[in-house]
């Protein structure tokens, strides 16, 4: 966690040079990966240096997205960030990926593309020691996706910090055609290890804005110092769709 004088609003951080990842550099998000820097073919990720950085915020939280290749996790990113639907052929993400720093009031979360590629999984687990929430993505219309999801959770227990934000979501709910990876199997699957879980989509925008902004105000509870003061992820999120109806399809 850092702590710096606070600029409000959604800003986009994508294409920072390799080093100083969250530097200024606003504007649409680049499907390469500025993250890292490539040297006789060997991936070096870019440590995310918060203090260095030339954005303001007063906390900033270190969130990434995880999962299989192809499960979705740069769209819902560029949903999240341009709320539009990033059409067209499936380029896969190289390395790590800086894209967006969103600032609340008072904390920003600082929001990290991974490639879901096998050949780059000793670069994302260097980054994982210091994620403070990981959003770990499947694809309903891929069952390999959710059966990976157990391996994934091994991963995360022995590289990430024991009381990272977790949460599980099941991307793609628009394809109802191609769907092979029931709602209630991910609900049930999420149950089993305790982690909340929703269904997302990053075409339709489905759920998108309240899986970042659950996990900021998880964050944002935790950090705060009064132990009464707790907040129920899992709750808020079930209220929330219940609200909407988003979710029933
Ligand atoms: N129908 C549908 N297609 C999606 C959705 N999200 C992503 N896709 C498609 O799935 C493919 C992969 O999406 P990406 O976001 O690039 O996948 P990724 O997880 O970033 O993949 P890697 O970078 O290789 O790890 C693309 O062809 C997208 O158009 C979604 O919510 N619904
Ligand atoms: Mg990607």
């Amino acid at each position: 966690m850092s702590r710096k004088k606070t600029a409000k609003g959604k800003t986009a951080a994508s294409s920072p040079s390799a080093g100083s990842p969250t530097g200024k550099g606003a504007g649409k998000a680049a499907r390469s990966s500025p993250g890292i820097v490539q040297m006789n073919g060997v991936v070096h990720p870019s440590r995310p240096s918060i203090s260095n950085s030339s954005e303001f915020y007063d906390i900033a939280f270190k969130v990434m997205l995880v999962g299989d290749s192809g499960v979705g996790k740069t769209c819902l990113l560029v949903r999240f960030k341009d709320g539009a639907f990033l059409a067209g052929s499936f380029i896969s993400t190289v390395g790590i990926d800086f894209r967006v720093m969103i600032t609340f009031v008072s904390h920003s979360l600082q929001i990290w593309d991974t490639a879901g590629q096998e050949r780059f999984r000793s670069v994302t687990h260097a980054y994982y020691r210091d994620a403070h929430a990981l959003l770990l993505l499947y694809d309903v219309t891929n069952k390999t996706s959710f059966d990976n999801i157990q391996a994934w959770l091994s991963e995360i227990h022995e590289y990430a910090q024991q009381d990272v934000v977790l949460m599980l979501l099941g991307n793609k709910a628009d394809a109802t055609h191609d769907r092979v990876v029931k709602r209630e199997d991910g609900e049930r699957l999420a149950k089993e290890f305790g982690v909340p879980f929703m269904e997302t989509s990053a075409r339709s925008g489905l759920n998108v804005e309240l899986a970042f902004t659950a996990v900021a105000k998880e964050l944002k509870h935790r950090s705060m110092k009064d132990p009464n003061e707790k907040f129920k992820l899992q709750e808020y999120v079930s209220k929330e769709m219940k609200g909407t109806g988003c979710c029933r399809s």
